[in-house]
C-alpha cells in the first residue's frame, strides 16, 4: 500500500495523478469536470475511496493478540450475530452492504467480542469478492485463537447487482465457512446456524 501524506487539516493530501484520475473518470461519463459543483470532487472522491479501502493500511489478526483466560469455565458457542458491514466488490468497485455472523467454540481463551468485529471490517475495506471475506474472516480467528471450531455466514447485497446489468434489487448473496467441529460434527452444526437464525 502506498504511504499517505496528511496536511495540516488532518485530511489526506491527494496526489496529483490521482486527482487526474477520477477526472479523466468524470469525464469519460459525460460531465464537465471544470464545473462548480464538480471541482473538489477529484479530492474527495481520492479520499472516500482511502477511507472504504482502509483495510490494506491493517493486518487483522492484531486484533486477536490480546486474550481473556478467565472466563468461568465457559465452554460453549460465542457468536456476534448480524454485523452490519460495508466492502466492495473487486470486479465493479461497486458496494457490498450487508450483515456477518461470526461464532467460534473456545479452546481455553477467549476475545473481546468488538475483536470479531473489527476483523470483518479489516477484511472487508478492501476490494472483494465475498467468498474470499468470509473465507479470510474465518481463517484469521482459526488461526490467531485456536478455538474448537469457527463459523462465518454472510448475507449480502451487490450494487453491481442492483444499480446496474442485471439489475435485480433486494437479492441477497448467501456465504459460508465452517471450520472444526462445525465442519466435522452436525450436532454443532446445526447449533451455530440456528443460534445464527439459519
Ligand atoms: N462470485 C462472486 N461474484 C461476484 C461478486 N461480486 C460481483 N460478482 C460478479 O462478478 C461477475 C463479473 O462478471 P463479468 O461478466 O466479468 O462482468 P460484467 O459484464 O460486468 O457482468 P454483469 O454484472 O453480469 O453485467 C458478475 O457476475 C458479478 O455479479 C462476489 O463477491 N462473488
Ligand atoms: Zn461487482
Amino acid at each position: 500500500m502506498s504511504e499517505v501524506e496528511v496536511g495540516p487539516d488532518g485530511k489526506i493530501i491527494v496526489p496529483d495523478h490521482v486527482l487526474d484520475a477520477v477526472r479523466t473518470l468524470i469525464e469519460w461519463t459525460g460531465d464537465d469536470v471544470a464545473r462548480e459543483g464538480l471541482l473538489d470532487t477529484p479530492r474527495r472522491v481520492a479520499r472516500a475511496w482511502k477511507e472504504y479501502c482502509q483495510g490494506y493500511a491493517e493486518d487483522p489478526s492484531v486484533y486477536l493478540s490480546r486474550t481473556f483466560e478467565e472466563v468461568g469455565g465457559y465452554d460453549e458457542i460465542v457468536l456476534l450475530r448480524d454485523i452490519p458491514f460495508q466492502s466492495h466488490c473487486e470486479h465493479h468497485m461497486a458496494p457490498i452492504t450487508g450483515k456477518a455472523s461470526i461464532a467460534y467454540l473456545p479452546r481455553d481463551r477467549v476475545v473481546g467480542i468488538s475483536k470479531l468485529a473489527r476483523v470483518l471490517n479489516g477484511y472487508a475495506r478492501r476490494l472483494q469478492v465475498q467468498e474470499r471475506l468470509t473465507a479470510e474472516v474465518a481463517k484469521c480467528i482459526w488461526d490467531n485463537l485456536q478455538p474448537h471450531g469457527v463459523a462465518v455466514v454472510i448475507d449480502a447485497q451487490h450494487g453491481c447487482m442492483t444499480g446496474r446489468g442485471v439489475r435485480t434489487p433486494g437479492v441477497g448473496m448467501v456465504t459460508s465457512r465452517l471450520l472444526g467441529c462445525f465442519l466435522d460434527d452436525q450436532r454443532s452444526r446445526k447449533e451455530v446456524l440456528s443460534l445464527m437464525g439459519y
